[in-house]
């Protein structure tokens, strides 16, 4: 982790009608380290989310991502950013290689650069001998390390997940952990959320949205330290249980 500053938001804004989703949350998060975005159902996670990745307008407010504003520059930090939710991910009825070939295309590498990517994917997974397997075919915890391998295929600044380990087990959560260790080391900003609260113990800093506000922003054990308790779970079910939403 670096002082670099490679996400920025101030007070961040998103209405839907009079219904005010994301609620003036101002934050910094530096490059290589590993954000965590906690919060309950409907708490305005996923709209801070495709704000940040240039997908949908704010209402008010400002940011950067990448060095890029959100209003005017929307087009390059979809450029800079990996992304990956457990909802979109890959195509099931491709093979891993069509797969991995899409995206790179769709990321712009060129044919020698999806090749060379691609092929260091393979080895680094361990999964040469099933480039031609259908990723329907393949069990969940490994569609999940392939979509999160297949996301920084084009060596993002930044990437994004969207509870990405969601409905594996706890072996196969820690092994896609130590995938985004290593993105991280390298330099790469991770945002995630997660339901899982010993992921949030992996994070270097852990925020939680109440009710489309960020109430908490810090380290594991400073939250832990703050609100006197000795786990993560502990800290945001105190804040949690104070919400009106309930999606
Ligand atoms: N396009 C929309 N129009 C109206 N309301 C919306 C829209 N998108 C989201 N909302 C509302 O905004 C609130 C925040 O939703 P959001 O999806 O950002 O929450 P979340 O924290 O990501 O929740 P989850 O963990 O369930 O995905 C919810 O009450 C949701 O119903």
């Amino acid at each position: 982790m670096t002082n670099t500053i490679s996400i920025r938001a101030n007070g961040l804004t998103k209405k839907f009608g009079t219904f005010v989703a994301t609620d003036h949350i101002t934050f910094e998060v530096y490059a290589g380290e590993i954000f965590g975005f906690l919060g309950a159902n409907g708490a305005g996670k996923t709209t801070a989310m495709r704000m940040l990745c240039g997908l949908l307008e704010p209402t008010s407010g400002e940011a950067s991502v990448a060095g890029y504003d959100v209003y005017r520059e929307a087009e390059s930090i979809k450029k800079n950013i990996g992304y990956m939710s457990q909802k979109f991910s890959l195509y099931e009825d491709l093979t891993i290689q069509e797969n991995i070939r899409f995206f790179g295309g769709i990321y712009g590498l060129s044919y020698e650069g999806i090749r060379q990517k691609g092929n260091q994917l393979l080895a680094d997974l361990g999964l040469q001998s099933k480039a031609k397997a259908l990723v329907g075919d393949l069990p969940l915890g490994w569609k999940q390390k392939l979509a999160f391998s297949v996301a920084v295929l084009h060596d993002p600044k930044i990437v994004f997940l969207d509870e990405p380990t969601g409905g594996v087990d706890p072996v196969t959560r820690r092994q896609f952990w130590d995938l985004i260790y290593q993105a991280a080391a390298r330099g790469v900003t991770i945002f995630v959320t997660t339901h899982y609260m010993d992921e949030a113990e992996y994070c270097d800093r852990v925020s939680v949205m109440v009710d489309g506000r960020m109430d908490a922003l810090d380290s594991p054990q400073n939250l832990k330290e703050q609100f006197g308790v000795n786990s993560i779970e502990e800290v945001f079910y105190r804040l949690a249980r104070g919400a009106q939403r309930a999606d």
